[in-house]
């Protein structure tokens, strides 16, 4: 699980540097000293500033949920309002709602008008084009309550978590066995937050000019249908758990698209995958798992390619510029809290791409890398196992 790091020379002259540094940072009269003196004044205050913001970021994802939960931003769609008049839509009082949307306008969710009214804020905006956010936001209560004990999460400690009954596939022994009860809400949620997604995979990989494509753990069908939206490919096949392609197969059926894509039920470490697709995608499906489940996957897929099909990996990858706070530490624990995977660098991906038989591995640039990064790559014309 972690990637190879460069063996640790300890007590040289750059330990004995950083070891000063971080005593002397870590000095109250220095950072006393510091906060006053006009050079080093402004990275004082921005430090404070990212310590406060560290320490109250579960206020501010609460006030975000509390908009969300009170639909503060559709109420303000359609320009700016007051108070008074925002107080009986949200079921608030005059007061509370004032408390909220001043928390609300510091945060840049809202913005306060000179003439006491309030309209969008450029991040509420940027909710209310993203509806798949809010959709986020409402399931964090899980996250949240399995945070609440991090220290035990990250002792094993607690293994009934919320998280691992939303996705009982992480965990599960035999995920065949699941019912439609068990996987429609994350299907719902995958399928609300796939639009950034499959923009994003598709502008930067058109995946025109293919016969058949096969999306594995494809979910609700969502993907695909973007897909069929978008390019000429004619034929396609969606494989995911039974009760997941029955999903995918009824959104097929209500889009139009059944003569044109089919789903399969199957359980990806069991039943070998459908053959006869020229490009296979996975998206957002290997981080969900650990090592050795991640390199049955691509071992499968590889296996159900022709020698030089085509797959993509899109999925958030660690290493992104900007990133870690998304992939190293929501992702990290999200995952810890679900049960199974972790986030990797585009290297530790290519790595495992090759020992599963793929190469001419490039990764095309996607708008927004810190949601998805995009890995294309063709399947070698023999297959060896490579696995070290
Ligand atoms: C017009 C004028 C005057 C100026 C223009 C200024 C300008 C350029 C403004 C920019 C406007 C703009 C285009 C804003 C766009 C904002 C966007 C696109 C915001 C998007 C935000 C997306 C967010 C916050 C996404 C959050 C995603 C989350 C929390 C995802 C969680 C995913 C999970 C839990 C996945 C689980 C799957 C599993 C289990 C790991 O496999
Ligand atoms: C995080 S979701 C991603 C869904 C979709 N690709 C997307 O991006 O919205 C992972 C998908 O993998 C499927 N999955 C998990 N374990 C599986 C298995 N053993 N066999 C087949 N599909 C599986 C899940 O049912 C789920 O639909």
């Amino acid at each position: 699980m972690t990637e190879a790091v460069l063996p640790e020379r300890r007590g040289g002259l750059r330990d004995r540097l950083a070891a000063w540094r971080d005593r002397t940072l870590a000095d109250p009269r220095f950072q006393r000293w510091a906060s006053g003196f006009p050079l080093t004044r402004p990275v004082a205050r921005r430090r404070t500033r990212a310590l406060f913001d560290l320490c109250a970021g579960f206020v501010y994802a609460q006030t975000l949920a509390a908009c969300v939960e009170l639909k503060l931003f559709p109420l303000l769609r359609n320009g700016p309002r007051s108070t008074d008049s925002l107080a009986p839509d949200l079921r608030l009082s005059p007061a509370a709602a004032e408390r909220l949307l001043k928390a609300a306008a510091a945060l840049e969710l809202v913005s306060a008008r000179r003439d006491g009214r309030w309209s969008l804020g450029p991040l509420g905006a940027a909710m209310l084009g993203n509806p798949g956010v809010e959709a986020m936001v409402r399931h964090h209560a899980m996250l949240y309550r399995d945070m609440a004990d991090p220290v035990g999460l990250l002792r094993g400690e607690r293994r009934e978590t919320a998280l691992a009954s939303y996705w009982p596939y992480a965990r599960a022994d035999d995920p065949a066995a699941l019912d439609r009860d068990q996987v429609a809400d994350y299907s719902a949620l995958m399928s609300a937050s796939q639009h950034l997604v499959a923009e994003d995979v598709l502008d930067a990989f058109p995946l025109d000019g293919f016969n058949r494509l096969m999306d594995v753990g494809g979910g609700d069908g969502t993907f695909l249908r973007a897909v069929a939206a978008r390019s000429a490919t004619p034929d396609l096949i969606l494989f995911d758990l039974p009760p997941v392609a029955a999903l995918a197969r009824e959104s097929f059926a209500k889009a139009g698209l059944s003569d044109r894509a089919r789903a399969v039920g199957g359980t990806i470490f069991r039943e070998p995958l459908p053959k006869g697709a020229d490009a296979v995608t996975l998206i957002r499906v290997l981080h969900d798992h650990d090592d050795a489940a991640a390199r049955t996957i691509l071992r499968a897929v590889a296996g159900a390619l022709p020698p030089g099909g085509t797959l993509l990996v899109a999925e958030p990858m660690s290493g992104t510029p900007g990133g870690a706070p998304i992939t190293d530490a929501y992702f990290g624990f999200y995952l810890l809290a679900m049960g199974s995977g972790h986030t990797r660098t585009p290297v530790r991906l290519r790595e495992m791409l090759r020992e599963a038989g793929f190469g001419a591995i490039r990764e095309p640039r996607t708008r927004r890398p810190l949601m998805t990064r995009l890995l294309v790559s063709r399947r070698n014309d023999t297959l060896t196992d490579n696995t070290p």
